[in-house]
């Protein structure tokens, strides 16, 4: 088991290249199962998330290559193989094995997901979609037991706009009878990067990327090769990073259409930032200014940066207000930025950030993926040396950080952690 450790205080400055978007690489892979021959995804992210479903893939009977950011999965031998234990539960995006393998096989048992802890990340979203497609759904010790005669499609209101519950009734309902039309479905970039793969896979969808879709289904799906979208959450992060320490830093192969909302945000607290094709160019000034901020379905400000940027308000002058909307109970990161001399309350829903503050450098903790982010980024703002444990959590999602941030002039590295180290990380 290793630990992260960083220097404080080194300006930021160079190019840094943004890899595949993790949540569309977690849907992507798991929707190859829908074709009836070969499927290559170019430019995965290097990330633990990917592994797990590579290995997943495998597990049901498929062959999957990997060659670089590429991964190539053969699904002609897969098969309904119950999945209610084990890597399943690694992580959040198993979930779509449930639509993908109901939409294949008409049947599937998979494990509850696991992923970040966030409070509370029900599925009955997803289960009533599949419901309403015709499967019959049970919840038996801890597994989804997914059973269909037939699917047929159907009209499914979404009681909450759901990323992933929108993704899942899409890859259940490509090869169901007839025409199944999704309201209130969520608009993210990566709902709209699936839908392209299944397309070119053969599906008929219309109307991704708006909130009503309509898919018809169709009795079969071929292979195809996609180049996935970059992941905007990681490019929001090193943006963020450059917001708090860059003197001049490049964030290369972004869409900046899919980070208007965090580049408005920037522009606010009167951050440098500008876009140039597929480029932001991020510089940090003199004096950060507080805002509040709303997290919301996408266009919204994303939840998954919600923890990155309380970092940089801590550098901001007087309060600013954060309300997490998606999910409220998103404040795991807090109490380790307090442990570093940040100064913020929880009052009910919202989170208050006061600043300017100098960060200490302290022993601290990534209960989750972007608190890992947050802290990362205290950690290259703070006084001395920061230590995070919880890298587990950071590599599901960040490629090669600790090599990205080196290369912008950060001072940032991994050490195995002792027995003694390990017995008390885990007994705190
Ligand atoms: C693998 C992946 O893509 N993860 C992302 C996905 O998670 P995920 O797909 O799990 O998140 P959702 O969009 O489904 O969740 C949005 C909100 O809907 C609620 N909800 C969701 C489903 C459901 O059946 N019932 C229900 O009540 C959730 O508790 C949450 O409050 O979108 C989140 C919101 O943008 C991001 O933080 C995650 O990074
Ligand atoms: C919450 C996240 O991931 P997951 O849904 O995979 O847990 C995230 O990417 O911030």
């Amino acid at each position: 088991m290793q630990k992260l450790l960083i220097e404080g205080g080194h300006e930021l400055s160079g190019e840094v290249h943004i890899s595949g978007a993790k949540n569309s690489a977690v849907a992507l892979l798991p929707a190859a199962i829908l074709a009836d021959s070969t499927v290559t995804i170019e430019g995965l992210p290097d990330i633990s998330d990917v592994d797990t479903l590579g290995q997943l893939l495998e597990e049901i009977g498929g062959t999957v290559s990997r060659d670089g950011q590429d991964m190539t999965i053969h699904p002609e031998k897969m098969i309904a193989m119950p999945l209610p234990n084990g890597r399943v539960k690694k992580l959040r995006a198993s979930y779509y094995f449930m639509g993908a393998m109901l939409g294949k096989f008409n049947k599937a048992v998979i494990g509850l997901p696991g992923g970040c802890y966030l409070g509370p990340r029900p599925i009955d979203q997803h289960i009533k979609g599949f419901e309403a497609l015709g499967a019959e759904v049970t919840n038996e010790q801890g597994a989804i037991y997914l059973r269909a005669k037939e699917l047929r499609g159907a009209r499914i209101y979404l009681d909450v706009v759901s990323v992933g519950a929108t993704i899942n009734i899409m890859l259940a309902a490509v090869k169901a009878k007839g025409q199944t039309i999704i309201e209130n479905a969520a608009k993210e970039p990566e709902i709209i990067d699936v839908a392209t793969l299944l397309t070119n896979m053969g599906a008929k969808i219309k109307g991704v990327g708006t909130d009503v879709i309509r898919i018809d289904g169709v009795p079969s799906l071929h292979g195809c090769t996609h180049t996935i979208i970059p992941d905007r959450i990681e490019a929001g992060t090193y943006a963020i990073a450059a917001a708090a320490m860059g003197k001049e830093v490049i964030i290369d192969n972004v869409i900046p259409q899919h980070m208007e909302s965090l580049i408005a945000k920037l522009r606010e607290m009167n951050v440098n930032i500008e876009s140039h094709n597929d480029q932001l160019y991020v510089a940090r000034t003199k004096s950060l200014s507080s805002v509040d901020i709303k997290t919301l379905v996408y266009p919204g400000f994303p939840t998954d940066l919600q923890q990155p940027l309380t970092t940089l308000l801590t550098q901001a002058g007087y309060s600013g207000v954060i309300i997490d909307t998606i999910y409220s109970a998103r404040l795991k990161h807090i109490d380790e930025l307090r442990r570093m001399n940040a100064e913020i309350k929880v009052e009910g829903g919202s989170v208050i950030v006061s600043g300017p503050t100098q960060l200490e450098g302290a022993k601290v903790k990534a209960s989750d993926l972007r608190a890992g982010a947050a802290l990362v980024i205290a950690g290259l703002l703070a006084n001395g040396v920061t230590e995070i444990t919880g890298l587990d959590h950071i590599d599901r999602g960040y490629e090669n950080l600790t090599d990205k941030l080196s290369s912008l002039g950060a001072t940032i590295w991994r050490e195995e952690m002792t027995e003694s180290e390990i017995y008390q990380d885990q007994n705190t």
